[in-house]
């Protein structure tokens, strides 16, 4: 009892001045729990989004819906700064375990992917022509999705542009410009705070190409200055070299693309191309291809005969061997090599660096693991091809990414040597490119010298030889990954080493096969 003493009385109005300090501090943790349930309702908000659009059933290997989704699943990383605070303070007394979640929001999408999927679509929208009403319509492949909102598409521009400066490029600076000079003429109801966004962007986007004398720069800005006068107006920090003329036309026309590029694209697309007239005399052999079964005698394909269709018999010899992995070993391929996936990179002065030319991720299944878990793929390839299996490298599985694809290039090892008669390093003779899944659209292997397109088939291996009988490199064995359009691709790479085939490939003084 309290009230029947004033000492007593005196005592409580004591502690309660005390405890002063510890109000502050209920304060304090009241408001940051707060922060964090705050937090934790965007995160829910973000979640059901995206649950939503799994609902329905739409595939993240669709590029408008991947970017839509990275897009959402960014929010929470960028939010990411926020809970470590908050879990750090260790205020946190929360029924779950905090570490999961942080955890969880360490592999959630970051700006760097959210760049990576728009620079994708870039590269999917130049290769394969793809219209700007499809894309902000959510239409890729003739696969429908929601159409794109205006933040979306504005938040998928200005991710193109981040890190721009390392990846110019003309059609980059054209998905920006098209996109925006689509939503100009379609966008009705735009509010101004939107047009003077869409304008700032092309400003930046046309300061980029090195435009900002030109009259369209310049009526560009006075709109945006009419708009918005105290609007930060991005200035010619990037002179490129690609601007073709001077008044800026370019996001109009098609960009000029070298030759090979051109055919590249062409290939990708299924348009007819000619080979290239330097390999014409070698293919006029193909009038004679052959479709066959061998065995070899080897006691693996004895029973169960490869299907050998040649593309291209000579200069360089090029053939499908078919149905070579079973599906048990592609599922156990894949699966093997989920949890070692890395991205592919190359080396540079700045030492090893995500390799802007080949949009996958890769690991290498050793020669043993090959040998014990795949015995008979290996014994498959070894039997039809007769190749010894010392030479066999191991091998290497890679699984493209979104707008994924490898640029042209020669599978060699040793390409500074390439033309260079006496060469005795160990070279790659062989690569065979085994596809482990379809892909629905897109992915195809082309050689734009031979004027040929491949199209990945589970199971069956794209085999070509890499040298000539004299150890020199066949440069018309060049070759790219298409970008993929839709799906997934996922191949294993074997590659043979011409050190050991001395016996099975006899070597002589010719470039000829
Ligand atoms: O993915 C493809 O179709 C080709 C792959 C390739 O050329 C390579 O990995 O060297
Ligand atoms: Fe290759």
């Amino acid at each position: 009892e309290i009230f029947s003493s004033m000492a007593k009385i005196k005592d409580v109005l004591e502690l309660v001045q005390d405890y002063d300090v510890k109000v502050e501090f209920f304060d304090n943790y009241i408001r940051a729990q707060e922060q964090y349930l705050e937090y934790l309702s965007e995160i829910l908000e973000v979640a059901e989004n995206v649950d939503q659009l799994l609902s329905k059933d739409l595939s993240p290997e669709h590029p408008a819906i991947a970017f839509r989704y990275f897009n959402d699943l960014n929010v929470i990383h960028r939010l990411k700064n926020k809970v470590d605070v908050f879990l750090d303070e260790e205020r946190n007394n929360m029924q779950f375990d905090s570490e999961e979640l942080r955890d969880f929001v360490a592999e959630l999408p970051t700006e760097e992917d959210l760049n990576g999927t728009a620079l994708g679509i870039t590269r999917l929208k130049a290769s394969y022509k793809l219209n700007v009403s499809d894309i902000a319509n959510g239409v890729i492949a003739n696969r429908p999705s929601r159409p794109l909102t205006l933040p979306e598409i504005l938040d998928m521009i200005q991710y193109t542009y981040i890190n721009f400066e390392e990846v110019k490029g003309g059609n980059i600076l054209k998905f920006g410009l098209d996109i925006l000079y689509y939503l100009d003429r379609t966008w009705t109801q735009l509010t101004e705070k939107e047009v003077a966004e869409i304008l700032t962007l092309q400003l930046k986007i046309l300061s980029f190409g090195g435009c900002i004398c030109t009259h369209e720069y310049k009526h560009l800005l006075s709109s945006l200055i009419l708009l918005d006068p105290n609007a930060s107006v991005p200035s010619n920090t990037h002179c490129i070299s690609f601007t073709r003329s001077p008044d800026c036309q370019y996001h109009r026309e098609e960009f000029a693309l070298d030759r090979i590029l051109e055919t590249f694209y062409k290939l990708c697309r299924n348009e007819p191309v000619n080979p290239i007239a330097a390999v014409v005399p070698y293919l006029s052999k193909q009038r004679h291809l052959v479709c066959k079964y061998v065995h070899n005698n080897h006691p693996y394909i004895i029973l169960q005969p490869v299907q050998i269709e040649y593309l291209n018999e000579d200069r360089p010899t090029v053939a499908i061997l078919h149905d070579v992995v079973s599906r048990r070993e592609r599922t156990d391929l894949r699966l093997h090599a989920l949890d070692f996936l890395k991205r592919s990179t190359v080396t540079t002065i700045k030492g090893r660096v995500p390799s802007p030319n080949k949009i996958s991720q890769t690991m290498i299944v050793e020669n043993a693991i090959v040998n014990k878990y795949f015995p008979s793929f290996r014994q498959r390839l070894l039997g039809v091809t007769k190749l010894a299996s010392r030479s066999f490298e191991s091998l290497k599985v890679s699984n493209y990414g979104l707008g994924g694809g490898y640029t042209i290039h020669l599978d060699l090892l040793f390409p500074a040597v390439k033309h260079n008669f006496t060469d005795t390093t160990n070279n790659r003779l062989t690569t065979m490119v085994t596809y482990l899944t379809d892909v629905e659209n897109g992915g195809a292997t082309v050689f734009p010298d031979l004027g040929l397109r491949v199209r990945p088939q589970k199971g069956s291996a794209l085999m070509f030889f890499n040298l000539f009988r004299n150890g020199t490199s066949n440069n018309f064995t060049k070759h790219a990954s298409c970008p993929v359009l839709y799906g997934e691709k996922w191949i294993a790479n074997q590659w043979v080493l011409r050190n050991g085939q001395e016996f099975a490939y006899k070597c002589d003084l010719s470039n000829e096969w």
